[in-house]
C-alpha cells in the first residue's frame, strides 16, 4: 500500500482538521476530510479507509465537557461500526480533542483493560499551550509505536482538559501494569513527571497519550501536526541558522512513521 487512506473526521468546533491533513500528506498518505454526518449517514464509508482520524479543536464547543458529544454521537450511530473497524486491522488517532473523544467512546483504555478513564480540567485550572516533551511507552508491537522506541519527542500542546483520570485510584498503574500508556510527560533530564509546567495539565504518571490492547487505537494531548516544519519550532534558527540541516520535525516523524509501519505491513 504506497499511500494509505486517511480518513480525518471534522465536527462543528474542530479546528486542526486542515493541518492534521497537511501533516498526513506530507508523510505520504491519501487523506480525505469528512464531516462527521457524512460518516454517520454512510457507515461503510470506513471501508475505503485504513486509518481514521479524530483532530484537535473544541468540537461542539465542548459543551458538556471536552469531546463529550461527539463521543455520544459517535458511540450511539458508529460505535459496533468502530470496533469492527479495529478489530479488521484499522487504525484510530486521536489528537487532543480527538483523544478526549477516545476516552469517551471507551474506546481508550479499551472495554477489556478493566480500567475506566477520562479527561478532565487541568490542575493550573485553566488553558495551557506549551511546548513538551515526550517519552514513547514500550509497545514495538504497535504500528503507531513501532518506529518511535526510545525516542524523546519535541511537541507543541494546547488544552484546558487534558488531566487524566481514571474511576480506580489504581488506574494509572494498572495502565503502566498493561503497557497502555503510548506517552509520558518528561522534564528536561527524560523523566517521567507530573510537575508543571513539563506537565502542563497533571496527569498521573505524566500520561500524554493512551494506547488499547491492540496497539491501533491511539490517543494523546499533544499535537504532532502542529510541528511538521523546521520552522515551527521556535527555537529554530538556533537549531540551524543556514536552514538546511534542520532534523526532520518530531511531529512530522511521528506521521511519517505510522505510514512507514502501515505501508510494511499490509494487515496492521
Ligand atoms: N487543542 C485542542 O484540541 C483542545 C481540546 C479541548 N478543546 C480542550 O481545551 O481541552
Amino acid at each position: 500500500m504506497s499511500s494509505p487512506p486517511v480518513l480525518i473526521l471534522r465536527a462543528p468546533g474542530t479546528n486542526c482538521d486542515e493541518e492534521t491533513a497537511r501533516a498526513w500528506e506530507l508523510a505520504g498518505a491519501a487523506v480525505e476530510v469528512h464531516h462527521v454526518n457524512r460518516l454517520l449517514e454512510s457507515p461503510r464509508l470506513l471501508d475505503r479507509f485504513r486509518v481514521v482520524t479524530i483532530p484537535g479543536g473544541f468540537s461542539y464547543g465542548d459543551d458538556l465537557g471536552a469531546g463529550t458529544i461527539l463521543a455520544a454521537r459517535l458511540t450511539h450511530a458508529l460505535g459496533d461500526a468502530l470496533t469492527r473497524f479495529v478489530e479488521q486491522g484499522g487504525l484510530i488517532l486521536g489528537i487532543c480533542n480527538g483523544f478526549q473523544v477516545l476516552v469517551r467512546t471507551g474506546l481508550l483504555p479499551g472495554p477489556s483493560t478493566g480500567v475506566s478513564a477520562t479527561l478532565t480540567h487541568n490542575d493550573v485550572g485553566h488553558y495551557v499551550t506549551r511546548w513538551v516533551r515526550l517519552a514513547v511507552g514500550p509497545r514495538p508491537d504497535s504500528p503507531w509505536l513501532t518506529h518511535l522506541q526510545d525516542a524523546i519527542l519535541e511537541i507543541p500542546s494546547a488544552h484546558g482538559e487534558g488531566k487524566l483520570v481514571t474511576t480506580d485510584p489504581e488506574g494509572p498503574q494498572r495502565l503502566d501494569q498493561q503497557r497502555l500508556v503510548a506517552f509520558r510527560y518528561v522534564d528536561a533530564q527524560g523523566q517521567p513527571t507530573v510537575a508543571f509546567p513539563d506537565n502542563p495539565n497533571g496527569s498521573p504518571r505524566g500520561i500524554a497519550g493512551l494506547i488499547d490492547p491492540s496497539g491501533r487505537v491511539l490517543g494523546l494531548m499533544p499535537h504532532p501536526e502542529r510541528f511538521i516544519l523546521p520552522y515551527h519550532h521556535p527555537l529554530w534558527t538556533r537549531r540551524d541558522p543556514a536552514g538546511d540541516h534542520f532534523p526532520t520535525p518530531d511531529g512530522l516523524r511521528f506521521f511519517q512513521a505510522a505510514v512507514r509501519a502501515i505501508t510494511s505491513s499490509p494487515t496492521t
